[in-house]
């Protein structure tokens, strides 16, 4: 086993590579990929490395995952607000909550979610008129908002109630990303005072979130088809015990954390490549008029609805939303492709870097759905292609996500097209996930009309 490093981008003294990844970490990683297979950089003094094999990044989430966790230092810092829900949480807990929620998501519950995803969509372009201008990227949080919040809750809380969760969970995400932003370049007393809005902003929601949990719980209602009654219904089928209310609170927080923005964004990136290529849109038109006609689209409909699954796949290809997974890093020194890595250094999985590699998808800044056809996609390797991760901490809504996501698109792209204002500047912003930097500001026209 080499103890020398892989090849890398050349750092500079003490900083390291921090003076690249500060010009934009995109750019840096994809350019880091070029290195090799295995390519390393530091952040100071931590060693880091970035994988872009499907070999390695198969080996790390599944073959040997249990000698990697999710940095504790990242999740002790999410864990603050979110507590320990499926995102922030590792090893045996991890492994039960997973059991516990993830029935929440199975197949047959997914025609309820999907006429959610419908109903919302058209309520909320029920004004929409030809020659308005809509940011895509607010509509498209709103919606996805909205539609986790009716899935999570159903019709059983008040739209006053829901919406103080969602006020309070969006709140904390903006106060954490400014404490992961300025934590690197000034002194923890000076986040004091962002420490402290996170603990009431906590306390707020734990209020909002606990009330609704009594609630129901007293109610003694049974299944009402949305995640809160699976979550309070859910039972280990080996001891036969449920959650505790901190355990639904946490699980619920992380819904809505996890599964709104990423579906907003990839939403977003769907519609401005659209307006993009015309010639796909044309044709995403036409099956819609063929396979719909008229209706709105169920989730029966989306085995037919092909091409609309082509073009969000080639959408999450482009701007995966779940750009980066969470740094991994391993508990004890191992060896990865004759490499030795220390305990304690950061490992990178990027959807980005993957997405983009020209040895798997040839011409790759190219937005091409034709390449989500049937006997083309089979010819992906897996890992090259993972906008949903992987292994045992892959994506529990992926389903729910791909369904939400076709049947909005294809909602929306029944009744309008969208152009692109001129003078709309398009950039990626990569924070949690890829958003796009100055909203997205488009022109709509009825399609029908
Ligand atoms: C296009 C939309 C989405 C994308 C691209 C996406 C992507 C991902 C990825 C890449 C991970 C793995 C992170 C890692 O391993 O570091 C993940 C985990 C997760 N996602 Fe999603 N997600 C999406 C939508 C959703 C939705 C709609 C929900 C719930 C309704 C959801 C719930 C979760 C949860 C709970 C986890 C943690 C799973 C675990 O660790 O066991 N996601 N997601």
């Amino acid at each position: 086993m080499a103890d020398r490093h892989p090849p890398g981008p050349k750092g500079v003294p003490v900083l390291g590579n921090l003076p690249g990844l500060g010009r934009g970490m995109v750019e840096f990683m994809t350019e880091t990929a070029t290195h090799g297979d295995i390519a390393s950089f530091t952040i100071g003094p931590t060693r880091n490395y970035l994988l872009s094999s499907p070999e390695h990044i198969h080996d790390v989430l599944v073959l040997r995952r249990d000698k990697f966790t999710k940095d504790p230092h990242d999740l002790r810092t999410l864990g603050r607000w979110m507590g320990r829900g499926l995102l922030t949480s590792e090893g045996a807990h991890h492994r039960r909550q997973r059991k516990l929620v993830q029935p929440a998501f199975r197949h047959r519950r997914m025609t309820g979610y999907g006429e959610i995803a419908v109903d919302s969509s058209l309520r909320q372009i029920e004004g929409w008129r030809s020659g308005e201008v809509h940011d895509m990227h607010h509509e498209m949080m709103k919606l996805t908002l909205n539609v986790v919040s009716r899935a999570m809750f159903g019709s059983g809380v008040s739209d006053d109630e829901a919406l103080k969760v969602q006020r309070a969970v969006a709140g904390l995400q903006d106060v954490a990303i400014n404490i992961s932003k300025f934590g690197m370049l000034v002194s923890p007393w000076l986040l004091l005072p962002l420490h402290q809005l996170l603990k009431r902003g906590t306390r707020v929601l734990d209020r909002a979130v606990m009330r609704i949990i009594a609630e129901r719980r007293a109610s003694g209602a049974e299944d009402q088809g949305d995640l809160l009654s699976m979550f309070l219904t859910a039972q280990d089928e080996d001891d036969g015990s449920g959650m505790t209310d901190q355990q639904v609170r946490d699980e619920t927080v992380t819904i809505f954390v996890a599964g709104q923005e990423t579906t907003a964004n990839g939403l977003t990136w769907a519609w401005y490549l659209l307006s993009q290529h015309p010639e796909v849109a044309e044709k995403l038109g036409a099956e819609l008029d063929e396979v719909l006609g008229d209706r709105p689209p169920t989730a029966e409909d989306l085995p037919r609805l092909r091409y609309t699954g082509m073009v969000f796949k080639e959408a999450l290809r482009f701007c995966p939303p779940a750009w980066t997974l969470n740094k991994r890093t391993p508990v004890e020194d191992v060896e990865l492709g004759g490499y030795r890595i220390r305990r304690g250094s950061g490992i990178f999985i990027m959807p980005y870097v993957m997405h983009h590699l020209e040895r798997y998808f040839p011409d790759p800044e190219r937005f091409d759905p034709e390449r989500f056809a049937p006997e083309r996609e089979a010819q992906i390797p897996r890992y090259a292609f993972m906008p949903f991760g992987g292994g045992e901490r892959m994506c529990v809504g992926a389903g729910f996500a791909e369904m939400e996501a076709k049947l909005i698109l294809a909602t929306l792209a029944q009744r309008f097209r969208f152009t692109l204002e001129p003078d709309q500047k398009v950039a990626l912003k990569p924070l949690v996930t890829l958003a796009p930097k100055h909203g997205m500001r488009m022109r709509v026209a009825a399609r029908s009309g």
